[in-house]
């Protein structure tokens, strides 16, 4: 795994010291650095000169993995009966490195070290040590709940593995009635595994579901012991962990990483075991107990502490809700261009690449539209298919900013083959997220990358509450802005009120945040007849009982 994976998987608590940490901060061969020669070690901490190294590091392309269909295999969940599927790129090297002769050696280990050199890579502005992954799918064949097939699930992990700093060097699947409850995949897929990546010298196998904390253990134990074991929620809190630029950002991605840790707490005896010649029985088992009290007291703490951060979030929210000014919030999977919309709008800076998860932390911009209408603009995290609710959970509070906004504008990428999964992964999310009730409205983003633009126009015609754009060229933004206005009535009330003159500013709000449809001037004041916010509505209800009387 990428150095910043295996320091990162569980982020030390920014609450406690390190010394109170008496387990170790994940699964000791977890922890395995990997140790490139001293001289290129010193390079990684160097400076930005560095930097030149990095280019050229060849990740391999999701489009440029091909899968082939390996046969279905019944199991008993024992794992006796698995498929020898498919293991790409593998026989060549294998059989390459068995004729390793001594005499070559000395050549071989020097190419393994300039090989090392090209192996650093900056991600997130830090250089980090790229190391070589294999990753491995399952389909599962009485699994409807599944959105995408196996390979376009694997296509995405390397995606995923790729934006962690990781060299995908190859990939296999297997269709499996019922996982193996022990190594997740029969034990034939396991040693056919193995040979693949002692051939192609991999460091980390990750695979595509959540693995039990046993099948990490007896899957790394089956590979050898010096391949570390992950599987991808470990990835997404990783690239989390990475990312994680605020405070309450690293609180939560903390918070997750813990939680997805402590059922895996296993094994930790293992030092114990070596001080006192073996003859430690049971130790372990109290030391796991000790470890998985401390893990659960800091889970506390850190819950806590998220607390009051999240107080502090509520107070600023009810600040800004108390300006009545509408919130709109682009939801969508990750990638799909909620930070380019938002740039686009509001001409916000805020990061948006071609990477999974560019952005965590939630930027509110106000919009200001032709005709002087205004709203806020809120980009949030990006979803993803197969995310844990644990990690959901860990992220309820940035997420709480959608619960409390006027509008939802779902944010898809059209051009994307995996548009209509993309969706209903999305919607599953937002299940969870108890914000049925807010208006929502569906961009189809990139309209300028899809091959057929016109008969995508068409479609999205011919339904309600779709609009098309391009965030990046800023194509169709103005037909974007009417539907948010049309959409933001509907969450509106009907209010006709009589503002005296001297509330002139009043009569400007109205006009900016809500839809005016009618005005008179009576000698009392101006009579105004319009849809507004509900917040609004109840601030003008003593001027509704005016208008009455
Ligand atoms: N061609 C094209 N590319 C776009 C468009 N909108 C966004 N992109 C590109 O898509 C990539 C992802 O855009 P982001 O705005 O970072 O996507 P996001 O939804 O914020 O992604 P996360 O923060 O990871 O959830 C970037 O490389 C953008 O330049 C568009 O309309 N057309
Ligand atoms: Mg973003």
């Amino acid at each position: 795994m990428s150095a910043s994976l295996c320091c990162s998987l569980i982020r030390s608590s920014p609450l406690l010291p390190e010394p109170y940490l008496s387990w170790p901060l994940a699964k000791p061969n977890r922890h395995r650095q990997i140790q490139p020669p001293l001289t290129l070690r010193n390079h990684a901490h160097a400076s930005a000169t560095v930097v030149a190294r990095a280019v050229g590091v060849g990740v391999v392309s999701p489009d440029d993995l091909s899968f082939q269909e390996p046969p279905v295999i019944e199991t008993d969940g024992e794992g006796n009966g698995e498929a020898q599927g498919v293991v790409d790129g593998v026989a060549e090297s294998e059989s390459e490195d068995k004729g390793v002769r001594p005499a070559t050696r000395y050549k071989k280990k020097k190419e393994d070290e300039d090989g090392l050199e090209n192996r650093f890579k900056l991600r997130n502005g830090k250089e980090i040590f790229e190391e070589k992954a294999y990753i491995v799918g399952v389909e599962h064949k009485r699994n409807s709940a599944d959105l995408f097939g196996v390979e376009e699930s694997l296509k995405e992990l390397t995606q995923l593995a790729d934006t962690a700093g990781l060299m995908v060097v190859g990939s296999t699947y297997q269709k499996l009635v019922s996982p193996n409850s022990r190594t997740y995949i029969g034990s034939g897929k396991v040693a056919e595994i193995k040979s693949a990546i002692h051939a192609l010298g991999v460091e980390t196998v990750i695979f595509d579901d959540e693995l039990s904390a046993g099948q990490l253990r007896n899957l790394e134990k089956a590979f050898g012991g010096d391949v570390r074991v992950c599987d991808r929620t470990a990835l997404i809190l990783d690239i989390f962990n990475q990312r994680a630029a605020t405070h309450e950002a690293a609180l939560q991605v903390t918070l997750a990483q813990m939680e997805y840790q402590l059922p895996r707490l296993t094994k930790m005896w293992t030092h114990l075991e070596r001080q006192s010649g073996g003859q430690v029985k049971g130790m372990g088992e109290k030391q796991i107990e000790v470890d998985k009290r401390i893990l659960r007291t800091q889970i506390g703490v850190l819950k806590k502490e998220l607390e009051s951060v999240r107080k502090h979030r509520k107070q600023y929210r009810n600040q800004r809700l108390s300006v009545p000014v509408p919130v709109v919030s682009l939801v969508g999977y990750t990638n799909a261009g909620k930070s380019t919309l938002l740039n686009q709008l509001t001409g916000a800076n805020v990061l948006a690449e071609d990477q999974l998860f560019a952005t965590l932390d939630p930027t509110t911009r106000r919009v200001q539209m032709k005709n002087g209408k205004e709203f806020l603009l809120t980009d949030t995290v990006g979803f993803i298919q197969k995310l844990p609710t644990t990690v959901v959970a860990a992220f309820r509070a940035t997420l709480e900013e959608i619960s409390e906004s006027a509008l939802l504008v779902h944010v898809v990428d059209i051009s994307h083959p995996l548009a209509e999964q993309q969706i209903e992964a999305v919607d599953r999310v937002l299940s969870e997220l108890d914000v049925s009730s807010i208006p929502r409205l569906m961009v189809w983003n990139k309209v300028d990358k899809v091959s057929n633009p016109d008969s995508i126009r068409t479609e999205a015609e011919k339904r309600d509450d779709v609009v098309c754009i391009s965030a990046l060229s800023g194509q169709g933004l103005n037909d974007f802005c009417s539907a948010i206005q049309e959409k933001l009535k509907d969450s509106m009330v009907w209010v006709e009120a009589l503002i005296p003159f001297e509330k002139g500013e009043l009569l400007s709000t109205i006009h900016k945040v809500g839809m005016v449809e009618r005005t008179e001037y009576t000698e009392h004041g101006t009579l105004i007849k319009a849809h507004v916010p509900l917040r609004f509505a109840r601030l003008l209800t003593p001027l509704r009982q005016l208008c009455i009387s």
